[in-house]
This record gives structure tokens, C-alpha cells and sequence, in this order.
């Protein structure tokens, strides 16, 4: 079995959670207050950042120089193409100021940062996992369910539904598989510890958007 499908099954009740949770289903339905979706969306700009940042520090350390371009154009894609739909967002609800960071965005943003600065690259491969993948399986969750065909939220929807960020998070699995074969036991089990913390943080993120959780 890949480290990936071990993986998985360790956190399915942490998605099980997500998909159920009052954010996913009033973003799906269109029906999220506005000031919840902008909470999220200033936190997401600085999550972003550090994402990407993540992203390029692992570009910088890992071996393989394929992988290494890969995890280049992921941090390209956080910044820039990501920042695309921030932005569109930002001008269509007049979202005018930056805001600060909050505690939740902030405890994941930095916890991304350090695995992919001090712990083994398997283990900073395995930490960036779940924003790809949980993205994805959420974004095809509500595209699946929805229901009204006008909501303000659809362009967030398509951008995580779509194909190409289904080959995307296909290929950060499939190198993360790889480095996993190539690494020992105890060095996997690090692997899957980051990964599960990693999506209690985005199960935390859509929390505090919906708690408008502040300091
Ligand atoms: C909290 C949070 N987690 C994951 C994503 C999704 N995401 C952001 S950048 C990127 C990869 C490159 O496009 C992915 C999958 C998000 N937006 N916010």
C-alpha cells in the first residue's frame, strides 16, 4: 500500500468533520454570511504567503531536481495564481483592508514553515499534503452537492474542482509516495503525524473563519 492511502485513512474522520461542518455547507448552499467568507479570505492572503513560502523551501531542499522544479511551480501557483482569485474576491466585496493575521492562520502558517524549514523533507512533503489534497476532495464534494446555480462563491468552487488542480494534487501525491518508499519506518510514521496535524489545522482554519475567531 502507498504511505498516501495509510495516510488518508488516518485522517478520514477529520474529513468526515470538514465536509459536515457549517462553513462547507453554507458555502456550497451560497449562504455563508459575507462576513465569515471575507474573514476567510483576508486569513487565506496570509496563508498563502507562508504557503508558498513552505512550498519553496522544500523546492530549495529536495534532491531530485524534477521534484525540486514541482514544488517551485506549487509555490508559483500559491502566490500567483491563487492570489488571482484573492483578488477578485477583494475587489468584489470591497475588501479593502489587509487585516491582521489570527491565531489559527497564524499557528498553521508557522507550523508549515518550520517543518519545511528543520524536519526531514519526507516529513515537510507530507505537511504541505493536506492543502492540496483536502482542497480538492472538498471542492468535488460541493461541486457534486450543490444545488442553486447561483452562489457568490462558485469562482472559489471551480478553482478547487477543476481538473487541473485535480493533476496537481495528483502529482504532490505521487512524489510523496515516492520519497515515502524511499524512506524508513520511523521516518514514514513522522510523515503521517505531519499529515494528520496538518489537516486538524484545516479543519481549524474553516472553524475560526466561522467563529470569526480573533487574539
Ligand atoms: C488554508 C488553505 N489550505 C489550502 C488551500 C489550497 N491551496 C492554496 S495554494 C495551493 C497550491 C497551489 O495552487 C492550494 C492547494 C488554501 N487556499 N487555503
Amino acid at each position: 500500500m502507498n504511505w498516501s492511502s495509510g495516510a488518508w485513512s488516518r485522517i478520514e474522520g477529520i474529513y468526515a468533520r470538514i465536509e459536515s461542518m457549517s462553513f462547507i455547507k453554507e458555502l456550497m448552499a451560497g449562504t455563508l454570511p459575507l462576513e465569515k467568507f471575507q474573514y476567510y479570505m483576508v486569513q487565506d492572503a496570509f496563508y498563502l504567503d507562508q504557503f508558498g513560502r513552505a512550498l519553496a523551501i522544500i523546492g530549495a531542499r529536495v534532491e531530485n531536481v524534477e521534484d525540486s522544479l514541482a514544488y517551485i511551480r506549487f509555490a508559483e501557483g500559491a502566490i500567483v495564481v491563487e492570489k488571482a482569485l484573492h483578488e477578485s474576491y477583494f475587489e468584489s466585496f470591497q475588501l479593502k483592508d489587509k487585516g491582521q493575521i489570527e491565531p489559527t492562520c497564524h499557528h498553521y502558517g508557522h507550523f508549515l514553515k518550520s517543518t519545511a524549514a528543520l524536519d526531514g523533507i519526507e516529513v515537510a512533503m507530507a505537511a504541505v499534503l493536506p492543502c492540496f489534497w483536502i482542497y480538492k476532495k472538498v471542492g468535488d464534494y460541493i461541486y457534486q452537492n450543490q444545488q442553486s446555480g447561483n452562489n457568490p462563491y462558485q469562482k472559489w468552487i471551480d478553482t478547487y474542482a477543476g481538473e487541473e488542480f485535480g493533476e496537481l494534487t495528483q502529482r504532490a501525491i505521487d512524489i510523496t509516495d515516492n520519497i515515502a518508499r524511499q524512506s524508513t519506518e520511523k521516518q514514514q510514521q513522522a510523515m503521517t503525524e505531519a499529515f494528520i496535524t496538518a489537516s486538524r489545522l484545516e479543519y481549524e482554519f474553516w472553524n475560526s473563519a466561522y467563529s470569526l475567531k480573533t487574539w
